[in-house]
C-alpha cells in the first residue's frame, strides 16, 4: 500500500534534501581544495585518506540528493498546479459568458496554459532556491567564521551584497523588461483569432493584415525574451563579480593558524556561485511571477453575472416555466419587460427583430446571466433561489453554433453524459432524427465528425447537438435559431422532430427564431421588443 504524505511535509522534505545536496556541492569544492593544496605539501597518503573518501562522499550524495529533492518538490509544485488550474477553470465558468468582458479566446488559453504553468515557478525556482541558497550559505559562512572570524566576516558581508543587488537591481531591471506574459497573451490571441477566422481571412484578402499582427505580436514576444536574456546576463555577472570581489578581499585580509585552510577559504565564494546563481534566476523570474498570479487574479476577480444564493431551495419536481416582467441585457437593460408561460410539455417561440436580446433572454432561462428586473420562476420557484447549476440541470441550451468537438459521433455525445451505453446514444440520435444517417456513416458511431464538425452537413450537425441536448435529460430546451442555415425541407424536418420531443409528460420547448416558417408551427408566439431608450 502507498502511503501518502501531507504536501507541507513533502515540501519540508524536498527543502531539506535541497539544502543537503547544496551543502553536498559546497563540501565538494571545500574537501578537493583541501585536497590539492595539501597534497602540494607531499604529506604520507594515508593523511589523505579522509579528503579523498570525503570528495567521493560529497560528489555521490550531491546527485543523488538532488535527484530525490527533485522529485519531492515537484510533486508538490505539480499538485498545486492541477488545483490552481481547476480553479482557473471554475472561475470561468463562474464569468462566462456575461463576466468575461473584453477578454479574448487566446489571451484566456494562455492565461490558463501558460501562467499557471509559470505559477509553478513560484516554489521551484523562486522560493526554493532562496531558501536553499540562503541555508546552505549561512553554514558556509559559519565554517569559515570557526577556521578564521574576519574570513567568515568578509563572506557574510559578500553574501549580503550579493543578495541585496540580486534583490534590488534584477528584478526591478527584470520587471522593466519583461512583460512576457502579456506578449505571450497578446501573441496566442493574434494566433487564435487568425485560426479561427483563416478561411474568412483569405476570402477577403486580409491574410496579409492578419500576418503583419501576427508578425507584430511575435516580435513583441520575442524582444520581451531577449529582454529576459540580457537579465539572466545581468545576474550572472552581478554574482561572478562580488563572488571575485569576495576572494580578493580574502587573499588580502586572511589570516589563519593553517595555510591549507586559508585555501578552503579562498575558494568558499567560488562554492557559493551556485546558489548565488539560483537567487539570480530566481530575480529574473519574479516579474513574471509575479505579473503571472496578477493575471490570474484578473481572472477570479472577474464580476459573478449570477451569483447563488446563500442557502438554495431544492430543485422543484415540475419544471413549469414563468418569466413575469422579466428584463434582461449585458451592461444594461436590452429588451423591454417580457411575460410568458411554458407549462410542462408546451412550446413557446421567442421572436424579435435582430439584437432586441432573444439570445441574451435565453442566457437568462439558463441563469448565465441575471434578469435586471422581474422574475423567472421554475416550478413555481425564482430561479434566483436555486442554484444556477440546478437551473441548469433542468433547463438546457442548443445555440446557434455550438461546438462539435474533433472526435467521433460517440464521443461528441458523450460529453453530455459520459456513463450513457450504446443503446442510449442510439434513442438519443433517433429523436434527434439523426440516427438512420448514423448507421449508414462507415463506421456508425465511431465516425469521426472532423474539426468543427467539418465532416458533417448542416442540418446533421445540428441534430448532433440537437441529440446530445436529448442525452443530458433536461426537461425544458431553450433552441436558439435551431434552424438557422438550413434549407427549407431540411429545416422543416429538424422541426418536425423538435415538436415531437414536446406534448403531455414531454418536454418543454423555448425556440428562438424569427423564421416566419417555423413560427407558423407554434401556437404561443412570444414577441421580444427593445427597452424604450
Ligand atoms: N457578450 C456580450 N456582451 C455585451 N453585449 C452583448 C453580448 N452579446 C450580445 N450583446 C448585446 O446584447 C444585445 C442583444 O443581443 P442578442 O444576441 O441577444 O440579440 P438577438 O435578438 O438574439 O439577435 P440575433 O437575432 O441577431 O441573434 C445586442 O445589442 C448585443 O450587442
Amino acid at each position: 500500500m502507498t502511503r501518502t504524505y501531507p504536501r507541507r511535509a513533502r515540501l519540508a522534505f524536498g527543502l531539506a534534501t535541497g539544502v543537503a545536496a547544496q551543502l553536498a556541492a559546497v563540501g565538494l569544492l571545500l574537501a578537493s581544495a583541501w585536497l590539492i593544496v595539501r597534497a602540494a605539501e607531499q604529506p604520507p597518503v594515508l593523511y589523505l585518506m579522509v579528503a579523498i573518501v570525503s570528495v567521493r562522499f560529497f560528489g555521490i550524495s550531491r546527485s543523488v540528493l538532488r535527484y530525490v529533492e527533485r522529485l519531492a518538490t515537484h510533486d508538490v509544485a505539480l499538485a498545486d498546479a492541477v488545483e490552481r488550474r481547476v480553479e482557473t477553470y471554475v472561475d470561468l465558468d463562474r464569468a462566462a459568458p456575461g463576466g468575461l468582458g473584453d477578454l479574448r479566446r487566446g489571451d484566456l488559453v494562455s492565461r490558463v496554459v501558460a501562467d499557471v504553468a509559470r505559477l509553478q515557478d513560484r516554489l521551484l525556482r523562486l522560493r526554493l532556491p532562496w531558501w536553499v541558497g540562503l541555508a546552505a550559505t549561512l553554514v558556509v559562512v559559519a565554517v569559515v567564521a570557526a577556521i578564521d572570524l574576519r574570513s567568515g566576516f568578509v563572506i557574510a558581508a559578500g553574501v549580503l551584497v550579493c543578495g541585496t543587488a540580486l534583490r534590488r537591481v534584477v528584478s526591478s531591471v527584470g520587471a522593466r523588461r519583461s512583460g512576457r506574459a502579456e506578449a505571450q497573451g497578446r501573441l496566442s490571441a493574434e494566433v487564435a483569432a487568425s485560426a479561427v477566422a483563416s478561411r474568412e481571412l483569405v476570402a477577403f484578402g486580409a491574410a496579409g493584415q492578419a500576418g503583419a499582427k501576427a508578425r507584430t505580436a511575435t516580435d513583441d514576444a520575442e524582444s520581451a525574451q531577449s529582454g529576459g536574456a540580457s537579465v539572466a546576463g545581468l545576474g550572472s555577472a552581478i554574482v561572478l563579480t562580488i563572488a571575485g570581489a569576495t576572494v580578493a578581499v580574502l587573499a588580502a585580509w586572511s589570516s589563519g593558524p593553517d595555510p591549507v585552510l586559508i585555501g578552503v577559504v579562498l575558494l568558499a565564494p567560488i562554492a557559493l556561485i551556485e546558489p548565488w546563481d539560483g537567487w539570480s534566476e530566481a530575480e529574473r523570474l519574479r516579474p513574471e511571477v509575479t505579473a503571472a498570479g496578477e493575471r490570474l487574479a484578473a481572472l477570479a476577480a472577474l464580476p459573478n453575472p449570477v451569483s447563488d444564493p446563500a442557502d438554495p431551495r431544492p430543485l422543484p419536481e415540475s419544471y413549469d416555466l414563468v418569466v413575469d416582467a422579466a428584463v434582461v441585457g449585458w451592461d444594461g437593460p436590452v429588451t423591454a419587460p417580457v411575460s410568458f408561460k411554458v407549462a410542462e410539455g408546451d412550446a413557446v417561440a421567442v421572436t424579435g427583430p435582430s439584437g432586441v436580446g432573444k439570445s441574451t433572454l435565453a442566457y437568462a432561462l439558463l441563469r448565465l446571466l441575471p434578469t435586471w428586473t422581474g422574475t423567472v420562476l421554475l416550478g413555481g420557484t425564482p430561479t434566483t433561489e436555486l442554484a444556477a447549476s440546478d437551473v441548469r440541470r433542468r433547463i438546457g441550451y442548443l445555440g446557434q453554433d455550438d461546438v462539435v468537438f474533433d472526435t467521433s459521433v460517440r464521443e461528441n455525445l458523450r460529453i453530455a453524459d459520459p456513463q450513457a451505453d450504446d443503446d442510449r446514444l442510439r434513442d438519443a440520435l433517433a429523436s434527434a432524427g439523426l440516427l438512420a444517417a448514423v448507421d449508414a456513416m462507415p463506421r456508425g458511431l465511431d465516425t469521426p465528425v472532423g474539426e468543427h464538425g467539418g465532416r458533417l452537413s448542416g442540418g446533421e450537425r445540428q441534430r448532433l447537438c440537437l441529440a446530445r441536448l436529448l442525452l443530458a435529460d433536461h426537461r425544458v430546451l431553450v433552441l436558439d435559431e435551431p434552424t438557422e442555415h438550413l434549407d427549407a425541407p431540411t429545416a422543416e424536418a429538424l422541426m418536425d422532430d423538435v415538436l415531437a420531443l414536446a406534448g403531455p409528460g414531454g418536454r418543454s420547448l423555448v425556440v428562438v427564431t424569427h423564421s416566419p416558417s417555423v413560427l407558423a408551427r407554434f401556437d404561443t408566439v412570444v414577441a421580444l421588443s427593445r427597452v424604450d431608450p
